[in-house]
């Protein structure tokens, strides 16, 4: 009996489990690891490195600006692909949030005397940009795309919402940056895309489920190496 509840979760094919939860469940080091980095540990308990922090800061920037594509590329699967459109007007409000995320970023660069027209990107960035660039091409599966969607952003509410977490300290500096991607609404937005993500996959042959599950793995390998490469570990 149990055995048979296993296999269930493995597969993530009966309906009681959504593909993504049982995702997390058998990848959970991994997942832990890009949510709980040391680096994120260190904003929380307010040991944090500021000059981590700003290397951060000017990569992400250069990051954001190369998810923008990626995310029209889905934008454009979802509005071939979903049947009552929903799942568009959802990634067309992301979209917004990241035209806002990049003015953020501007904003802040300015704040923490960061240049951004001066940062060279990192290989970990670099790569990871690679990375989604490749996605956007039209004979990637939405199911795959919307799922390295979810994961790329899950990833940043979660960690920074942990940051928030009760009995935090929080440099007053970081409150901000914490409170952007830790915040409930960001938090309902990454439920709406998991939500998106398991309806896909749900309907998705075995064959694309696998695909997307090792998109998902290399989203979170590739967050690993982003935080790494911030505490000038790669
Ligand atoms: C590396 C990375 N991952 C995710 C996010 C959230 N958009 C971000 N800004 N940067």
């Amino acid at each position: 009996m149990e055995d048979a509840g296993k296999k269930a979760v493995t597969e993530g094919v009966d309906c009681k489990i959504p593909v993504t939860e049982a995702w997390i469940r058998k990848h959970r080091l991994l997942y832990d690891g890009a949510t709980r980095h040391p680096f994120i540990r260190s904003i929380r308990d307010g040991s944090v490195d500021f000059t981590s922090f700003k290397r951060w800061l000017g990569q992400d920037y250069i990051f954001v600006r190369s998810f923008v594509p990626f995310a029209a590329s889905t934008l454009v699967k979802s509005s071939k692909e979903s049947g009552d459109g929903l799942d568009m007007e959802v990634i067309l409000g992301g979209m917004a949030s990241l035209n806002d995320e990049i003015n953020w970023f501007k904003n802040e660069a300015s704040k923490f005397h960061v240049s951004l027209t001066s940062v060279v990107p990192q290989k970990p960035n670099i790569k990871y940009c690679r990375f989604l660039e490749n996605l956007t091409s039209s004979e990637v599966e939405y199911p795959v795309a919307i799922s390295v969607f979810w994961a790329i952003e899950v990833v940043y509410q979660e960690s920074f919402a942990h940051c928030l977490e009760e009995g935090n300290m929080i440099p007053e500096e970081l409150q901000a940056t914490c409170e952007r991607w830790g915040n409930e609404g960001f938090g309902t937005y990454c439920k709406t895309l998991r939500e998106i993500a398991d309806r896909c996959l749900q309907k998705a042959s075995p064959e694309v489920i696998s695909k997307a599950e090792v998109a998902f793995l290399s989203v979170l390998e590739y967050e690993v190496d982003f935080w790494n490469m911030s505490v000038g570990e790669a």
